[in-house]
């Protein structure tokens, strides 16, 4: 490791802009800094991009220093337009609530469960918010906002045209009121988030020098957008994003995800979202180049991260099938793992009795005729749950199955599809 948080981070490839990257170098080699970055209850769950900043906070603890969580329960009831072309619509405050209470059990099992040492600290904007009245906010921190320079940051500039409410335009206020407050109550002096949340930074930096005076010493960071070497978006699948939860993303599905990353990509998300040290790094870069045909760097991510956010027994269920799927060897998966492996994988219903082989492969729609169907298993490239079937006399019974539930049929060498019995 290098001996400084922000030489660490520049290693990594992490850090976009700084607003004072001399000062803060400087002050986290002679302190212990507390540092802060927020997220808002938009969504019951966090998916990857949402880790990006998470994980920073934790190499800053890693190298002694205080993060804190802060959870948008205020904030997330208003939205921030940073990145958005478009008004939100506002969620109710259950709403609200109830995502506050997602994300915060996520982030205590990200973050606070696996940790002894709790060096880390979450609080809730809702908490001084939520009692302050329009007139005291107004004269107390309104008056610290240039309207002109509000309009001048990139995120409100670019919602000119389209239209932005005064209930958005405000945000950065909140955002602003909350670095103040950490500031104050907590010596919190670093705040970090993503590219976009630049406007938001700074303007709290500007508000705490308003408040405490133009020697105060805080800092601004943000982490560069994620991009794809081939020019998608970084962590969307075709099913969507990539989830923290469990029930949205499996954690099989979870680790697909990770390892089936680009040679080109996997190198920088192993310095972005791993613990894996220098040397370890650079030795899986190494054999990316000399190699490739191993996957050891994609490997290693995809491990990495399924036990950073799932956990050791999640890891092996996945390693397990992705074993199976790639060897046809099935029946060695327990019917939790078969769920899991095969959620997004083609699925059909059928009921218990027993058919003969042909007819049930149109009745689950994996054949489209009988011809196919005749011609897949003379060949040899259907399997009943693992076992190669080519004789087209095959009856199919619930015996075939696992727990009377399911039956997995391979075609070739890669096209499963899960047969539910009924
Ligand atoms: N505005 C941030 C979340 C946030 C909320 C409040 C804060 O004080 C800081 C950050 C985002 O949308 O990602």
């Amino acid at each position: 490791m290098s001996h400084n948080i922000i030489d660490e981070l520049t290693w990594r490839g992490a850090i976009n802009q700084q607003t004072d990257a001399e000062g803060l170098k400087e002050y986290v080699e002679n302190n212990k800094i507390s540092l802060y970055c927020g997220v808002d209850p938009t969504g019951d769950s966090m998916h990857i991009g949402h880790l990006i900043p998470f994980m920073m906070l934790k190499r800053f603890q890693m190298f002694g220093h205080h993060p804190y969580i802060l959870i948008g329960g205020a904030t997330g009831t208003i939205g921030d337009p940073s990145g958005r072309t478009s008004e939100r619509q506002l969620q109710t405050m259950e709403q609200v609530q109830h995502n506050v209470d997602c994300l915060t059990n996520q982030m205590k099992k990200l973050f606070f469960d696996k940790d002894n040492e709790q060096q880390l600290t979450m609080v809730n904007n809702y908490d001084w918010t939520h009692n302050l009245s329009l007139l005291d906010f107004l004269r107390d921190y309104g008056k610290n906002f240039n309207v002109n320079t509000m309009l001048a940051k990139d995120i409100v500039a670019s919602r000119l045209e389209v239209g932005i409410s005064f209930t958005e335009f405000a945000y950065q206020i909140l955002q602003s009121m909350d670095f103040l407050h950490l500031y104050q109550k907590h010596d919190v002096r670093l705040q970090i988030g993503g590219a976009d949340q630049w406007g938001n930074i700074t303007s709290g930096l500007d508000l705490i020098r308003k408040k405490e005076g133009a020697e105060a010493k805080a800092f601004g960071l943000t982490i560069p957008l994620m991009l794809k070497a081939d020019g998608t978006k970084f962590g969307k699948t075709a099913g969507g994003a990539v989830w923290l939860d469990p029930d949205k993303t499996s954690p099989f599905e979870f680790y697909q995800f990770w390892v089936n990353q680009d040679d080109r990509d996997v190198v920088k998300y192993l310095k972005f979202f791993t613990f894996l040290t220098q040397e370890e790094i650079t030795d899986l870069a190494n054999q990316v180049e000399t190699e490739p045909h191993k996957r050891a760097a994609q490997k290693a991510l995809a491990r990495e991260m399924t036990l950073f956010v799932h956990g050791e027994d999640a890891l092996n269920d996945a390693l397990t099938i992705t074993d199976a799927l790639f060897s046809g060897d099935v029946k060695q998966l327990s019917a939790h793992q078969i769920e899991d492996g095969f959620k997004n994988m083609p699925s059909a219903t059928i009921g218990k009795e027993s058919m003969n082989l042909v007819d049930w492969l149109i009745a689950t729609n994996i054949e489209p005729s009988k011809r196919q169907a005749r011609e897949d298993i003379n060949n040899g490239a259907i399997s009943i749950n693992g076992d190669k079937i080519t004789d087209t006399n095959f009856e199919v019974t619930a015996e075939n199955s696992f727990d009377g539930k399911f039956i997995i049929v391979r075609k070739g060498k890669k096209k499963y599809t899960l047969v539910h019995l009924q």
